[in-house]
Parts: C-alpha cells; structure tokens; sequence
C-alpha cells in the first residue's frame, strides 16, 4: 500500500490517497499499525484521502490508538497541499469535508509553489452539552477541575473535536506526563478530550504545551491552538490575534469578528513509500 509522509510543526501523519482507487480498509486497526514508532511508519495518526458528494474533497483522520476524530488543523494543511500538489482539487480556495463540517483552506502559492495554508476552522463551540462537557453550567469558563489530587482552572471549547485550556505559570514545572493522561480520561469529558497547558507571554504570544486524545503528547495541535486563542479571549488575557509558539514551531491564530477561527501555518512533505502489509 502506497503512503505519503507529511507533518505540520512535527504533528505527523501517514497519508492514504484513496480518493480514486476505491479502497475497503480497515483505517482504526491500519492507524494503530501504520503509526507504530518502532513497527510501523510512525505518526500521530494517519489521514485518508476521500471524493466527496458536498465538498471538493473528504478527510478522515484517525488517531495513532485507532480512534477517530471529527477535525485535525494540522492535518488538514497538510491535506490541503497534497492534493493542490496532484492536482486532485485545482480550487483555491479549497473546500475539505471533515466530520467537523465543511472547512475552506485558502493556499499562499509562490512560483507554483505551496509556501503557506490559511485555514477557516469555523465558530468555535461553547455549549457545553457540544463540546461535550459534564454539569458545569454556561460557558465551560474558568471552572473547576480535580486530578490527581490538585486543582485546575479550566475552559473547554469545541473546534469540532474537545478541548480543556488550562492556563498556567510555568510550563516547565509541570507534571504534564502525569496530567495529561489523567485529564484525557476525566469524567468530566464523556468523549474524552485534548488537553492544552498555555504560559501566556503577552497579550498577543502564548506557550502550549498539548496532551493530545488518541495520541499523546505531539509536538503541535492545530485545533488545539485556534481553542486556546478563544479561551485566552474569553479569559481576558490575549487580544483575538495571536502567535502560538509549540514545540514543534509557530501557529498564527485569528478569532475574526465573524466568529471564524482562522489558523495560519506551514505543511511539510517527509517522505513517500510502500507499506509491505503484515
Ligand atoms: N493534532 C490535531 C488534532 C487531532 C485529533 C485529536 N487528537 C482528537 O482526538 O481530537 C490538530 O492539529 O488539530
């Protein structure tokens, strides 16, 4: 089986072009496969190609443990540049159908080249039975969270998939491999959820640091980063523009007034090769 390599910022992803060579896969079991560190290709998860009846073109991403997510801003720049590139969708702006809804990505090209990926995530989602979240009222903001014996302020924002924004100090004193596992599972989050801790440096830069549901800790979340520029808004501590520094490198996060969240970032190939299946 054919595969292509890519990443945003180091959140990587094994891509499966399947949009016309129809395919009867697997995808949950191939992900947990496909993305193996030591007996795979290695990824955060993988992201199938698709037709779409609604959109120009459909992704499915699943992550590394074989769940599958509704959106991935990472992914889907990525995406994007792939099929710009083979020319399976010559549109741009481009519209990809996700399980999130239909987002437009709009391509910077430069001498035919792919040089930048703006993204329209769409509105943000605040309900709390949406995101989802359990019991804690309108909006899920600055509420109250225990783990592991310690207690958080949090914030949770839907940008499709969940997401609990915990504000912090330091990123560097905390127990993050311990927290972020724990907050994944927490019954508050009936799906579970993404977790971002955030340092704000100024009121236009913030720090993330993510625990990613199905995944880990990656080196960048897209999603991740357009709901911490909401929450950072909604906790009065950043303007609605803002750079978030990952470890992986830089996302330019815009909350519009229209509601939309916009995410500017790079996409990047890695490698492309075959999958001898076993
Ligand atoms: N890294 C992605 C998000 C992937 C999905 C996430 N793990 C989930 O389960 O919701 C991004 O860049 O947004």
């Amino acid at each position: 089986m054919k595969f292509i390599k890519m990443h945003g910022l180091g959140n990587d992803f094994v891509f499966l072009d399947h949009f016309s060579i129809a395919a009867d896969e697997d995808y949950p079991e191939l992900a947990k496969k496909l993305c193996h560190r030591q007996f795979g290709i290695g990824g955060d998860g993988i992201i199938v190609i698709l037709p779409s009846q609604v959109a120009d073109a459909r992704m499915r991403i699943i992550n590394s443990d074989g769940s599958e997510p509704e959106m991935c801003g990472n992914g889907i720049r990525c995406f994007a540049r792939y099929v710009y590139d083979q020319g399976i969708v010559t549109q741009n702006p481009m519209r990809v159908e996700t399980l999130a809804g239909v987002m437009t990505i709009q391509l910077t090209i430069k001498e035919a080249q792919v040089q930048g990926v703006r993204v329209d995530m769409g509105e943000p989602i605040l309900r709390a039975d949406l995101i989802p979240v359990l019991g804690q009222g309108e909006p899920v903001v600055g509420k109250t969270l225990e783990v592991l014996g310690e207690t958080f302020q949090y914030t949770a924002v839907s940008m499709g998939n969940p997401h609990c924004i915990i504000f912090v100090k330091d990123l560097a004193t905390l127990d993050f491999e311990r927290l972020g596992p724990a907050i994944e599972k927490h019954s508050l989050f009936p799906r579970k959820t993404n977790v971002e801790f955030i340092e704000i440096n100024s009121v236009q830069e913030m720090t993330m640091k993510v625990w990613e549901r199905g995944a880990g800790p990656t080196l960048a979340c897209g999603t991740g980063a357009c709901a911490s520029a909401v929450a950072a808004v909604l906790n009065e501590k950043t303007e609605r523009t803002v750079t978030i520094h990952l470890p992986g490198g830089d996302l330019f996060i815009e909350w519009g007034l229209d509601n939309h969240v916009y995410m500017t970032g790079p996409a990047m190939y890695v490698f492309k090769g075959e999958w001898l299946e076993n």
